[in-house]
């Protein structure tokens, strides 16, 4: 049995914390082979985005027909679409080269505050691209832009992931991070009504660039290797916690979670090392 080979599409972060390149790191930890397509490239770090430039049309397309005419992609995940034409090219490819699990994570504004795709382009992405997704991951404010709901509890909160279940979408797991609460609570449900939740102790961090791009890659890197829903979700889940637990403290704004932590913990526990995993973890730098 070949590698599952796992496609993001997204843009580029120079620092190397979201985007892209959260992506390939997620992927090969997952032990998944990563391929990217590239829809914008961003002059970024931890302090925000200095400056964006959205990949030309025709050199979008070239990058899809590449990997649609010479690889068996086991899932695709897409980030940062900047533009209507991106998305439209975007479900084309999908489409022509049937692309298999579909994981759509709504990108629209960078944590700093930029904008990541264009307000004329959610209508297109909620039409095109959604309907062929096998699961939309948005953030509360994303939903929120999506469905028009305000989410302010778990009733508005699940009224919004049903009102977007109308629309044609097959799954949605809402993500929890900017609610407020001891835990960051993500919820899921389908149209088989098949619902279920994932929770963990909320982390006082600023450590959290990234962290949408990186759970969504890690979901499709677990589909991509044959796994349900619910568990994939769940790895994943268990994925993006250690990645924030143990943050590397780089840069000196928002800095980018640690996408080696979760194997690095589960290899010492399978080595039965005991001792405090705190030096492991942090590099010598202060909390
Ligand atoms: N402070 C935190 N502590 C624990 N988990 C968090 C925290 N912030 C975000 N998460 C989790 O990280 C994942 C990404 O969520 P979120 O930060 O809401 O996405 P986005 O990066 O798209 O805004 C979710 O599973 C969410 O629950
Ligand atoms: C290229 C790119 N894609 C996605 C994000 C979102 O990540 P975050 O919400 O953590 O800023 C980003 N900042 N840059």
């Amino acid at each position: 049995m070949t590698v599952p080979q796992v496609l993001t599409i997204a843009g580029s972060d120079s620092g190397g914390g979201a985007g892209i390149q959260a992506d390939l790191k997620t992927f090969q930890e997952r032990g998944v082979f990563g391929l990217s397509v590239l829809t914008a490239v961003t002059a970024q770090n931890t302090l925000g985005v200095q400056r964006v430039g959205v990949v030309e049309p025709e050199l979008l397309s070239a990058q899809l027909d590449s990997i649609g005419s010479d690889f068996q992609l086991a899932a695709v995940k897409t980030g940062m679409l900047a533009d209507p034409f991106t998305i439209e090219r975007v479900v084309e490819a999908v489409m022509t080269y049937s692309w298999p699990n579909l994981v759509v994570d709504p990108v629209m504004v960078a944590k700093g505050g930029h904008s990541l795709l264009e307000q004329q382009a959610i209508d297109t992405l909620k039409q095109l691209l959604l309907p062929h997704s096998v699961l939309v991951t948005p953030n509360t404010p994303e939903m929120e832009l999506l469905t028009g709901i305000p989410i302010t509890d778990d009733s508005s909160a699940r009224r919004a992931m049903e009102s977007l279940l109308e629309t044609g979408v097959y799954a949605v797991l809402l993500k929890g991070g900017h609610r407020k609460g001891p835990t960051a609570t993500d919820l899921y449900l389908d149209q088989t009504g098949k619902e279920f939740r994932l929770s963990t102790p909320r982390l006082d961090t600023t450590q959290t660039h990234g962290t949408g791009c990186t759970f969504s890659a890690a979901i499709a890197a677990e589909l991509a290797k044959g796994n349900s829903m619910e568990r994939a979700c769940g790895t994943a889940k268990q994925f993006i916690q250690a990645a924030l637990a143990y943050p590397l403290h780089i840069g000196s704004g928002h800095g980018p979670t640690h996408h080696a932590a979760y194997r690095l913990f589960e290899e010492r526990k399978e080595a039965g090392v005991n001792e405090r995993t705190e030096s492991v973890f942090h590099y010598g730098h202060s909390r």
